[in-house]
């Protein structure tokens, strides 16, 4: 391996990824070098070496024991960036040199000679294939040679496997909630774990299904689609008109210039009477934003709406009253909007939280009717009424009143944030798409970044609906609604059941920080050394390592749905299509079952041998398509969100029998006293 930009300590800058030689065909991420690897790993070699073990012949098995996310499917991915490192395993001068100075006193010069000259050339690695779904048990990976080298890789494959695979789980989790028919955009670069973190989330939540990312490295780096549409900052920068330099907008097809700025100034006029918005509560500033945007991106022209609400406008008329009702906790900022929300076809989501502490439910009404509690956003403002937390999932201000709870003799107002982005916003994109349009353009769409996503996306539509029959533009009713701010899976979930006209979602925090599990839990563990079982034993069976080198398959049913992943001994013979196996319970004695197979998937490949990759690799794109057949495959119940079956890993009879017999020569006999 060359010895690159980390040999002056710069590899995280300049040189991040570098081109990788061999059969990988990505950029090599120069970070991942031998020295990332736990300080134990080294101190060990040193060990075995000296204890005469370098040729000892041992097998390791990476796997998990639990699957991420209360889910019972997980993703695999990381394998290429795993192979990319076996094909530049290499301790540099440098990095002997570190060790030599590091590691205590008293370490033989032969052994950094030994370290020095330590390839992965006598390795060889078998894989599941990357994309696909893996169970809990089934090695995903086995690392066959010499000890002191299959040691040492350890850690770094565990790195590179753990949060890739966490990641993509986690991505296709999204995806599954979202359907296929949503765009999902990956926009958590700002808020992931760093800079080689934000890189491996745009990466592998774009293997897990999503569309593209915000990322434009990740975008270089990985030919992933990048996308976007612009911050508040843009919005907020303008405050006016006169701020505007350039006006004019050539038509696209006969070049005739417009001042676009007087064209929305007209168009919004008109629809202030369609819509029912006085112009006055439209801020001047956000269309002289939308504007300047539309001039720069005439083609993509998408805008943030949701910047202003009714009452920060200069101008405009406060048609706030405040709250009424001694139990209202939100009196200070809040406000309702009376004739709003009754007018209105469409009724706002109420997103509220309740801590049930005492048995008394409480008891929701939205214009004298009851109404069901919806209680899925965790975050949120507590109130203490009465015994009983409540809490409104909407944070901050610009509230409107759409009902109340009551506990006992005690009432609540509930507030709802909408009509940020309504009245301003939406008057403004709307006024600038149909000025774009006088021109020759299509505008792109909205995005709309809080607020009662469910509530304003409709609300949007309907807008859209409206200006399309209105002024007979029929893409105006199919322009896209973007919709973000802190979204996790249950957000999606509850607002396919509510009801919402999103087209994408972009969605950062929650994906890229994994924050539902922040980590898999992935091990690697020596199975077998010069040709013996070995097997680790635990109070908690479910630790229990299973001993020796294994093969695993998974067998189908004849609807085509996976039944079972089957781990055998490699010396067993492969189970055949139409033949009875028994499968049974790595642990329990009793749980067994015959399985009669239409398809049987053998899942390890020999991905590295001779020192080289010897398996042709998958674009990423191919990656992002296998996770999909793969999922396919596997039976709705062991994919649903809530309380998912769990999908069975089973071992051969064989196996069975020499695990527990090897168990007992292993477990000591205890003596009682
Ligand atoms: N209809 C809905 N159902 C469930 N959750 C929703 C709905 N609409 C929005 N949310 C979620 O509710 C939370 C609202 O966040 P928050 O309380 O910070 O309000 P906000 O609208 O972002 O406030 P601000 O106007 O200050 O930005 C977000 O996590 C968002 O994804
Ligand atoms: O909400 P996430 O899922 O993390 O998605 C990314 C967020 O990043 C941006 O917000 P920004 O950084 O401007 O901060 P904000 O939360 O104040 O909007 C964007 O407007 C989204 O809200
Ligand atoms: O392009 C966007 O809209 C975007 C990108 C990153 C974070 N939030 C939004
Ligand atoms: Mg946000």
């Amino acid at each position: 391996m060359a010895t690159d930009s980390r040999e002056d300590g710069k590899f995280l800058c300049r040189k991040m990824m570098a081109r990788c030689s061999g059969h990988c065909n990505e950029n090599r991420n120069s970070v991942v070098q031998p020295l990332l690897t736990d300080l134990y790993q080294i101190t060990m070699a040193y060990a075995y070496w000296k204890s005469g073990k370098t040729e000892d012949q041992s097998v390791f098995d990476l796997f998990f024991r639990t699957n991420p996310f209360q889910g019972e499917f997980t993703i695999f991915a990381g394998l290429e960036e795993c192979l990319k490192f076996l094909e530049n395993f290499h301790y540099s001068d440098g990095d002997i040199e570190y060790l030599k100075q590091t590691l205590p006193d008293g370490i033989e010069d032969e052994f950094f000679e030994y370290l020095g000259q330590l390839t992965a050339k006598d390795v060889v690695l078998h894989a599941i294939e990357e994309g696909s779904v893996v169970f809990p048990r089934v090695p995903l990976i086995k690392v066959e040679g010499p000890l002191i080298v299959v040691q040492l890789l350890e850690t770094t494959l565990l790195t590179l496997v753990n949060y890739a695979s966490l990641m993509a789980t986690n991505a296709a989790r999204y995806r599954m909630v979202a359907g296929k028919n949503i765009k999902l955009l990956e926009f958590g670069l700002r808020r992931a774990q760093g800079p080689d973190g934000g890189l491996s989330a745009s990466k592998y939540s774009y293997v897990g299904g999503f569309d593209g990312t915000s990322n434009v490295l990740a975008g270089k780096l990985f030919d992933i689609p990048v996308k976007g549409t612009h911050a508040h900052a843009y919005i907020t920068s303008f405050t006016g008109f006169s701020e505007l330099k350039t006006r004019t907008l050539r038509h696209k097809v006969t070049g005739v210039p417009q001042d676009l700025l007087e064209l929305s100034i007209r168009h919004r006029e008109a629809l202030s009477d369609v819509l029912d918005i006085n112009t006055e509560e439209s801020s001047e500033g956000e269309l002289a934003a939308m504007v300047s945007f539309a001039i720069a991106f005439p083609d993509g022209f998408m805008a943030l709406v949701d910047t202003y609400d009714v009452k920060s406008v200069q101008n405009g008329v406060d048609k706030l009253h405040p709250l009424n009702g001694e139990m209202n906790g939100h009196s200070g900022h809040g406000g309702a909007q009376s004739s709003d929300i009754n007018s209105n076809s469409i009724m706002p989501n109420v997103a509220i939280e309740c801590n049930h502490k005492t048995d008394v439910k409480p008891k929701l009404t939205y214009n004298g009717d009851d109404v069901e509690c919806k209680c899925r956003q965790p975050s949120g403002q507590l109130e203490d009424r009465g015994g009983t937390r409540c809490c409104s999932s909407m944070r901050n201000s610009r509230k409107i009143l759409v009902g109340h709870v009551v506990l006992g003799r005690n009432r609540m107002n509930l507030l709802t944030n909408v009509g940020k982005s309504f009245r301003s916003g939406l008057l403004n994109f709307c006024a600038v798409a149909l000025a774009l349009n006088d021109q020759g353009y299509r505008a792109i769409g909205i995005r709309i970044d809080s607020g009662d996503l469910a509530y304003l996306s409709c609300l949007a539509r309907q807008t859209f609906e409206q200006v399309s029959t209105r002024f007979r533009i029929p893409w105006f009713n199919t322009l896209t609604i973007v919709a973000s701010n802190d979204i996790n899976e249950d957000t999606i979930i509850s607002l396919n059941e509510q009801g919402h006209k999103i087209d994408c979602f972009g969605i950062g925090t929650h994906l890229v920080t994994c924050q539902r599990q922040p980590a898999l839990g992935c091990v690697y563990k020596l199975v077998e050394i010069n040709n013996q079982a070995r097997i680790k034993l635990s109070q908690d069976v479910e630790k229990v390592t299973m001993p020796g080198s294994k093969n695993a398959f998974r067998l189908f049913g004849a609807d085509g749905h996976a039944l079972i992943d089957l781990m055998q001994k490699v010396s067993e013979p492969p189970p055949e299509v139409g033949q009875k196996v028994l499968c049974r319970h790595p642990f329990q004695e009793s749980k067994r079952a015959y399985v009669i197979p239409s398809r049987v998937e053998c899942l390890y490949k020999v991905y590295w041998c001779e020192g080289r990759v010897c398996q042709p690799l998958s674009r990423l794109d191919q990656i992002r398509d296998r996770v999909q057949t793969s999922l396919k495959a596997i039976r709705n119940d062991h994919k649903r969100t809530l309380n998912p079956t769990p999908y069975k890993v089973a071992v051969s009879d064989h196996l069975y029998n020499f695990i527990h017999d090897l168990w007992l020569q292993n477990a000591p006999i205890g003596e009682l006293s």
